[in-house]
């Protein structure tokens, strides 16, 4: 799906307008009948005694009036409470004028707020995407009256004060919704952490955008689901071999943290690979031979860390990094790989301590081959480049450090992002915070290096399809353990199942 910004959801919301023929009251009717049938289906599972709708003076508020003479039609108590304003939009206007006499509707007054009844619930829609500064005023302490009371609040397409694609002024304010109800497509503003307290849940509901624009948008920014995945993972051929799939060599391990490397070697496994070599220290040999009997084990000469290149001239893909540790000799070992790689058009992944390699000797940066994919967390990221000022800045940084050293980078958390040489960013819709646990960065590692090996696939579908199949392999694997007892070895086990899913 892509993510459209303010500006374009605007444009789409006329190109529908004009390519149905229809009024522009009409298509907030939709929205809003969406949203209607959305809350009540939700509230049959949580009596509400009454609902209470605050509504700005824009097209959220007109959908506000909407949805308040549908709720009050199918029987439910409902007030309305309007924030005065000098000018009001036409569809305001309309509806308006359509809800029924019956409703309470009352312009709100500074300093004296309806108390809510227990058992109420709020839904705001007092601004939307037509957010154009921050909140003050009479507006202002309405939303910290809402933050206040301890009822639930259901926002429409974007709890209010929130911009829907930019950072807002730290402290500006903003409603703390329970749930976001949003249209057709997410916003960027639902996937930061920082915004994590004030979008709460969210989902978005069809209205019937007009498809032709959405595929002709220009965008920056792509949400990844099933739709967008599935059938691109290539199927196994019938008389496939081994060779097929390519041979990978894993670089991982040293003293204390084998298991890193054994994690990883059986993602890759799992992941589908035809051939795997693993070169750890010599202290990992029996620990990887006795736990990943499919891998071939290729031991460093040193007992603890990793000091030596093998031949590359066997291997489709190179990973490097879970548990690798930052011994000067393995320092060398990444320049040297960096370097061969590069001659031999040879696809890298580079995870964990050789991204802390990188970070402290940063002239090895400039060495990276074309297309090589890096997966940092936060930390590790920062590590690369600067300390992100919030969330939308280290967005720009990944896109900036993408395009500048031609590569894949997989900013991890929830809705890890993954930025692409031409400075596009995908942002992945599986996984839980279970995840949140050792290891789950090695499987991750492990996954992608089995999909880079696969001739078959190219640099973007790998790393999205590996992404989302880590993901889903958590989401499947939570079902059994639950959050709190996933480890890392459990993902690996859903590894196929998830794959299995995206099949051509
Ligand atoms: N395609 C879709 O997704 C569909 C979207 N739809 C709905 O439309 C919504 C967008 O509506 P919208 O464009 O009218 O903007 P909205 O958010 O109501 O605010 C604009 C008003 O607020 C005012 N205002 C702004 N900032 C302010 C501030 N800080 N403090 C005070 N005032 C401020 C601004 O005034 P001005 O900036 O001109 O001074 C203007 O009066 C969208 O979120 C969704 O709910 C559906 O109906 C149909 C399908
Ligand atoms: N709350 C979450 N939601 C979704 N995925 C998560 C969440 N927390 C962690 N993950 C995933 O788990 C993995 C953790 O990786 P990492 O931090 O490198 O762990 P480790 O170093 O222990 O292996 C990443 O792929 C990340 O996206
Ligand atoms: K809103």
């Amino acid at each position: 799906m892509k993510i459209l910004s303010a500006e374009q959801t605007r444009a789409a919301d006329q190109a529908t307008i004009q390519a149905a023929n229809i009024r522009s009251d009409q298509l907030m009717e939709r929205a809003a009948t969406a949203f209607s049938e959305w809350l009540i289906n939700h509230l049959s599972q949580n009596a509400a005694s009454e609902v209470h709708l605050f509504c700005g003076p824009g097209n959220n508020g007109g959908d506000g009036l909407a949805v308040a003479r549908q709720l009050h039609l199918s029987g439910y108590a409902v007030h309305v409470w309007l924030l005065p304003a000098a000018t009001h939009s036409p569809d305001f206007i309309i509806n308006r004028q359509r809800l029924p006499t019956a409703v309470p509707c009352v312009e709100l007054v500074s300093k004296k707020f309806p108390t809510l009844a227990p058992r109420s619930i709020i839904v705001d829609a007092l601004f939307g995407t037509g957010l154009s500064r921050p909140l003050e005023g009479l507006a202002a302490e309405v939303v910290q009256h809402l933050n206040s009371s301890e009822t639930a609040v259901f926002a429409i397409d974007l709890p209010s004060g929130l911009f829907a694609d930019a950072p807002q002024p730290p402290d500006s304010p903003v409603v703390r919704a329970q749930h976001t109800v949003g249209f057709e497509l997410p916003k960027l503003a639902y996937l930061l952490p920082q915004n994590a307290q004030l979008v709460g849940t969210w989902e978005v509901l069809p209205i019937g955008l007009n498809k032709e624009f959405i595929h002709n948008a220009p965008v920056e920014n792509y949400f990844v689901d099933t739709n967008f995945l599935v059938g691109r993972l290539p199927k196994r051929p019938k008389f496939a071999h081994k060779g097929t799939f390519g041979h990978a060599l894993l670089l991982a391990g040293s003293f204390g943290k084998i298991g890193a490397a054994v994690l990883a070697a059986r993602a890759c496994l799992h992941g589908g690979v035809g051939l795997l070599t693993v070169r750890t220290p010599a202290v990992g040999y029996i620990i990887l031979q006795t736990a990943v009997p499919e891998a071939m084990a290729l031991t460093d000469p040193a007992s603890d860390f990793i000091t030596e290149l093998p031949d590359l001239k066997s291997y489709a893909a190179v990973g490097i990094g879970p548990g690798l540790g930052q011994d000067p000799a393995t320092v060398e070992v990444l320049r040297q790989l960096l370097q061969q790689a590069h001659e031999a058009s040879l696809p890298l992944i580079l995870d964990a301590d050789a991204l802390n390699l990188l970070g402290t000797h940063r002239e090895l940066l400039d060495q990276l081959p074309p297309n090589t994919l890096l997966t940092p967390h936060p930390k590790e990221f920062e590590r690369l480049t600067e300390r992100a000022h919030n969330d939308y800045h280290r967005l720009e940084l990944l896109r900036a450090f993408c395009r500048r050293h031609t590569c894949y980078c997989v900013l991890k958390g929830a809705y890890t992002a993954l930025g692409t040489p031409e400075g596009l960013l995908y942002f992945n819709s599986t996984g839980n915070p279970g995840m949140g646990t050792g290891g789950s960065g090695d499987v991750l590692t492990g996954l992608l290096l089995a999909l880079r090996a696969d001739q078959r696939l190219s640099p973007l579908d790998a790393a999205l399809l590996g992404i989302f199949a880590h993901g889903h392999a958590g989401d499947l694997a939570a079902q059994q353990t639950g959050e709190a007892g996933l480890i890392a070895s459990d993902i690996v086990r859903f590894i196929g199942p998830a794959l299995a899913g995206l099949e051509r």
